[in-house]
């Protein structure tokens, strides 16, 4: 018999749950969102194999559920299943972004069936909804799974064999571990780049042709401030503690870069910015605890209609398989870079080399 997964919440991050579980034949999938046109969206392209308009009915019939809704609405729907009579044991989940407010949650639960584990897939998308659902979105991406207090190791095995069509790599933490890297990496940056559009809208009041001066740099740090800004409110919130000991750090740090701009001190200012170059050219490089390993090559490619089809069909004859690929937005209409990630170093000598040999210029990130 197929087990069977409810997935709540068919946005981005449930959606493209949905579409890699539902390749599974062992599985069956039963999709619940409070947005209709996605659930019948979702119906449509294949993503479930049956829609569900109340959940806590599904639940009943469910091994496992998936809440992929946002972070306050996953803690009231664990609420809502707390009170639902289930005839066997279920294996709850979550995606939400933080974790401690969601296993405080949990460990709130007095459901003797509901066995709850935190997840966090820490892949996604400045995008929103389930048409920007892919089921490829958490190929080779950390996995973060916190398992709540009443949970088996033999039930974290279980959600591992579910989700492991996702292709994703899990890690274990706790919640606040989770929460304060998460706070570092994810969150945090997300205030950052919000704060620097703000400051080029400003200025762009007195500097009519600023908008057309920012090119790659200013669109790479604040690609993530086209987010979905109710969301991001609600991960800022439940993570308030960290982000307001970032932000003052940051204050700090901001002072101390104003100090060095102000006394001309450009010998410091060197070691500040090669400092943080090592850092973060070493980031990825090797396996370092919750950073994956990836090794990039940087292709420049010309704005020409299958120019990317051409680099990636080439690298597959040749069975060099990608990790992953990112156009970047550097010279607009002209030229552009493909980045592209690879799993090993032999892998990333082989592709550049082969470029080479059809005539392309690559890059390798020192
Ligand atoms: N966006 C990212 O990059 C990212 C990455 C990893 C994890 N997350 C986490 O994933 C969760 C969902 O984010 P998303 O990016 O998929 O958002 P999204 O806006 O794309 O999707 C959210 C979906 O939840 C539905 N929804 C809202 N309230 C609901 C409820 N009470 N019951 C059922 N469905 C409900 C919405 O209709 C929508 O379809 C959040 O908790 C977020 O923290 C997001
Ligand atoms: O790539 C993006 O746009 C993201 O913001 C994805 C991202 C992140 O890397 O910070 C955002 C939130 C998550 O919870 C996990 C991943």
């Amino acid at each position: 018999m197929k087990q069977v997964i409810v997935v709540a919440g068919l946005g981005l991050i449930g959606g493209s749950i949905a579409k890699s579980v539902v390749r599974d034949n062992g599985l069956y999938v039963i999709g619940y969102d409070t947005n209709n046109e996605t659930l019948q969206f979702a119906l449509e392209m294949g993503m479930i194999h049956e829609a569900a308009t109340d959940l806590m009915t599904v639940a009943k019939r469910a091994d496992y559920i998936i809440l992929a809704a946002p972070i306050s609405e996953t803690i009231r729907l664990m609420e809502q299943l707390d009170n639902v009579s289930f005839e066997k044991d279920i294996i709850i989940t979550d995606v939400s972004s933080v974790k401690r407010p969601v296993m405080e949650a949990a460990e709130n639960l007095v459901n003797p069936h509901l066995y709850f584990i935190g997840g966090h897939p820490m892949a996604g998308s400045h995008k929103k909804g389930v048409q920007a659902a892919k089921a490829h979105l958490f190929e080779n991406a950390i996995y973060v799974l916190v398992s709540g207090s009443t949970v088996h190791t033999n039930q974290v095995k279980q959600l591992k064999e579910i989700l492991s069509a996702t292709n994703c790599k899990f890690i274990e933490l706790n919640a606040t571990e989770h929460d304060e890297m998460t706070g570092v990496v994810s969150h945090f940056p997300h205030l950052i780049a919000s704060s620097l559009v703000h400051q080029a809208r400003k200025w762009e009041e007195t500097h009519q042709y600023l908008p057309n001066l920012a090119a790659g740099g200013f669109r790479d740090i604040t690609r993530i401030a086209s987010s979905n800004p109710v969301l991001w409110q609600d991960i800022f919130h439940h993570n308030r503690e960290k982000m307001v000991q970032l932000l003052d750090e940051w204050i700090k740090e901001m002072s101390f870069l104003k100090q060095l701009v102000e006394q001309k001190d450009r010998k410091t200012m060197i070691s500040y910015l090669e400092e943080a170059q090592v850092y973060r050219d070493g980031l990825g490089k090797k396996e370092k605890g919750a950073i994956p390993s990836y090794y990039d090559l940087y292709v420049d490619i010309r704005d020409q209609t299958g120019a990317i089809a051409s680099v990636t069909q080439l690298l597959a004859e040749h069975s060099i398989s990608i990790n992953n690929i990112q156009i970047l937005e550097i010279r607009e209409g002209i030229t552009g870079a493909l980045r592209l990630s690879f799993s090993s170093q032999t892998f990333l000598g082989h592709a550049s080399q082969l470029l080479r040999d059809h005539g392309y210029e690559t890059m390798v990130e020192k």
